[in-house]
């Protein structure tokens, strides 16, 4: 028998009044996936978290979390979400150890506090208050707080926001050895590198919609070209170059850069090109599409569409 998908949203729809913040979305996260839900700012995405957490009642539209309604049954899956809110409320007077201490009188079957404070590398402040934290220490604080229950499905919503790149590459690896062990996690970031490194699936949302969605490969495969760039001397401009079919030619200043959906294709035509009109191609460099260029190719169709 399959497992059922974790979660699992249809044609879901949330206003505030006669705003549409959210405009008929579907996806599904199977057990075991990390599903980044990414957009441009505003795009929806805290809000669809909100929904899934049980915080919000959808205007439109169906949502399961691990099987149940979240706004009318969250009693009944509290115990298996861990939630990392953007901006999660402490109180500024308890130091670390003692918020950790005072949540797992809430939580079932918690891990100690000593495991969690080294779980997100803060062991050495365990007797700090919080209000004197930095903005990262915070963010290791909420990420020990959204684990502490042992948690099956995961919310992360921008986790590592104001952290360092050594701090933020260790939550990653913490993060991947708890998928391993069968967690659960929708994410959200506008850390492209972090979606790449930690999803397997993606959704990208623009004005309440999602515009692409698919496994991360695909997406990327689908989503946005190569890039074959280089310098050649000056007499050699983009219309001197032969057609390559399915490719666009761009320049920008002494540098020629060829976007193409089938790079083997085209480097070897540019290449046999070159060879035969003695042109040197100088700091050829092939670069395949990322998550990030296609993100900005949504944003830019988002910005035409306003
Ligand atoms: N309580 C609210 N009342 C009215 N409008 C709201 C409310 N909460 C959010 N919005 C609006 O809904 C839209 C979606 O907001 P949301 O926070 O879900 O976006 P987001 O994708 O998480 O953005 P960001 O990347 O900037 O965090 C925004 O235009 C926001 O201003």
């Amino acid at each position: 028998m399959t497992e059922k998908p974790v979660i699992e949203v249809h044609g879901l729809r949330q206003k505030y009044g006669d705003f549409t913040a959210v405009d008929d979305i579907s996806f599904q996260v199977q057990p075991g996936e990390v599903f980044a839900l990414l957009g441009t700012n505003g795009a929806g995405k805290t809000t669809t978290m909100d929904v899934l957490e049980g915080y919000l009642k959808p205007s439109a539209g169906t949502v399961r979390v691990l099987d149940h309604d979240p706004f009318a049954q969250r009693a009944k899956i509290a115990d298996r979400i861990g939630v990392m809110l953007q901006e999660a409320g402490f109180f500024q007077d308890l130091t670390v150890g003692e918020t950790i201490k005072a949540w797992r009188r809430f939580t079932v079957n918690p891990r100690g506090v000593a495991e969690s404070l080294e779980l997100v590398g803060l062991e050495s402040k365990a007797r700090t208050r919080v209000r004197w934290l930095s903005g990262g220490e915070r963010r290791k604080l909420d990420l020990a707080l959204a684990v502490l229950g042992r948690p099956r499905l995961l919310f992360l919503d921008e986790p590592t926001t104001g952290l360092d790149p050594d701090a933020r590459r260790a939550t990653w690896s913490y993060l991947a050895g708890i998928v391993r062990e069968g967690v659960s996690i929708l994410l959200t970031t506008h850390y492209m590198e972090e979606a790449e490194f930690l999803a397997d699936h993606v959704a990208i949302m623009d004005s309440g919609r999602i515009v692409r969605q698919g496994p991360m490969s695909e997406v990327i495969a689908r989503g946005a070209d190569t890039r074959i760039t280089f310098r050649a001397d000056a007499s050699t401009r983009a219309d001197r170059l032969p057609v390559f079919p399915g490719a666009r030619v761009e320049e920008r200043g002494p540098v020629l850069e060829i976007l193409t959906g089938e790079p083997q294709a085209t480097l070897l035509a540019l290449l046999t090109w070159a060879e035969q009109n003695s042109v040197g191609l100088q700091d050829l460099e092939v670069r395949a599409a990322s998550l990030e260029d296609v993100f900005l190719d949504v944003a830019a169709q988002g910005r035409a569409v306003v």
